[in-house]
């Protein structure tokens, strides 16, 4: 049989990924730092994937297992037999995972010839490409050179939404029906494995400018506006009129950019917008505001969700004001659970909106959207 593994068994990594490789006939071995997942993982050997639509499709996940990722020296061995290494734990976790994805391949090209593919499948422009920067400054020169060979980072974008999970039993996961699991096919090495449901294409960048501009923005921009408001869903907050209104007004700004950058036929690109904002407003999802909006300092970077469509779209004439609500709602996100969100009040308070504008969005001050965010800040 063959193996995959899956470093993070959370919500992707179980709804998800993990749930496309066993459909596709792979062993999936889970690696996580929850031991209470693992141990349930161990118990039971499958779970289920609840797929929350018009109507629910039960699905049964068989065939796997974990290994707590402490436990280096087994995740090094199914490292050695896998046939496909992937990832699900948050773009901050990548270079904590390196160092273990590193041993695993050292031993791996002692012992083996056959080639390797890891895929990072977060919300990240080139979080594959990142991982393998982590990974080859933990090999010799000489493994480096092999591995360029024979191990392959494609790049990937992923889209279902996975909300955090409610009942009983650890395990299970609710889904949306919904899911598009694109990989940058110039990236694998050796053959592309067959896995229904992973579409590997030429033009990845398109891929996944599109889904994090398009899908992540929007759903952010509801979080925030949301929070602000008091809803504790985004449901909730976009049965308010005016934020339903902020967010496509969103997402039709960075849609301008998007258009323009990749060809997209502005007509879908409407549709997809539209079928976006369904998605987001599916009732059995009950998708919190603090979930959506967490690690805010993530998402005011300049390549992230907000900041980088308001300034393309600036470049291209257009004044993004709804970017502009957008962002100010998050530079206001002071969930006390959120570590980042504390940083970010700690930063404003002591530094000033200014110093929060330059040094975490890298918005200079000469730039007009610098005073507009302040604007709707204050
Ligand atoms: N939930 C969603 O709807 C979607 C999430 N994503 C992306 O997928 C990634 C995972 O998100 P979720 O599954 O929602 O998060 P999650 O919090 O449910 O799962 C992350 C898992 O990684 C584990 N983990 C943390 N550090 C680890 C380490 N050092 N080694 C191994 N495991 C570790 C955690 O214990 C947890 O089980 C993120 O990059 C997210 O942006 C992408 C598309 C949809
Ligand atoms: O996972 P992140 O990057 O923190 O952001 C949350 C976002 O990611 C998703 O979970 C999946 O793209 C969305 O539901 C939400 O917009």
């Amino acid at each position: 049989m063959k193996t995959a593994v899956h470093f993070g068994a959370g919500n992707i990594g179980r709804g998800f990924i993990g749930f496309l490789l066993a459909k596709a006939g792979y062993r999936v071995v889970f690696v996580d730092i929850n031991p209470g997942l693992i141990e349930e993982l161990n118990k039971s050997g499958s779970y289920k994937v609840l797929e929350k639509g018009d109507e629910l499709k039960v699905h049964l996940v068989e065939g796997v297992e974990g290994i707590l990722a402490s436990d280096e020296e087994m995740v090094a061995e199914k490292i050695i037999e896998a046939q496909i290494v992937t990832t699900a734990v948050g773009p901050g976790v990548l270079k904590a995972i390196a160092p273990i994805i590193a041993s695993g391949i050292s031993l791996r090209l002692k012992r083996s010839s056959k080639p390797l593919n890891v895929i990072a499948c977060e919300n990240m422009v080139g979080a594959s490409t990142f991982l393998k920067e982590k990974v080859m400054e933990k090999l010799t020169p000489e493994e480096r050179q092999e591995a360029i060979k024979k191990v392959g980072f494609p790049d990937a974008s992923v889209d279902r939404i996975v909300p955090p999970q409610e009942g009983t039993f650890l395990l299970d996961v609710s889904v949306e029906p919904y899911f598009e699991w694109v990989v940058d096919a110039g990236g694998f090495a050796g053959e592309i494995p067959s896995i229904p449901g992973m579409k590997a294409v030429d033009n990845l960048r398109a891929y996944v400018e599109r889904k994090i501009y398009t899908l992540n923005t929007g759903h952010a921009v509801a979080a925030y506006l949301g929070y602000q408001k008091g809803y504790g869903t985004i449901l909730d907050a976009l049965n308010e009129k005016s934020i339903l209104e902020t967010v496509r007004g969103a997402m039709e700004e960075s849609g301008t950019y998007l258009t323009t950058r990749f060809g997209f036929d502005k007509k879908e690109h409407g549709n997809y917008i539209e079928s976006t904002l369904r998605r987001f407003l599916n009732p059995a999802l009950k998708d919190a505001v603090v979930r959506v909006g967490r690690n805010p300092l993530r998402k005011l970077g300049p390549e992230d969700r907000l900041i980088y469509p308001a300034m393309k779209a600036q470049q291209l004439g257009i004044t993004p004001h709804n970017l502009c609500k957008g962002i100010a709602a998050a530079l206001k996100f002071d969930y006390e659970e959120d570590e980042e969100a504390l940083k970010l009040q700690m930063m404003i308070k002591d530094e000033g909106i200014e110093q929060v504008l330059k040094k975490v969005c890298g918005i200079p001050e000469e730039n007009p959207l610098f005073e507009i965010i302040k604007g709707y800040f204050l």
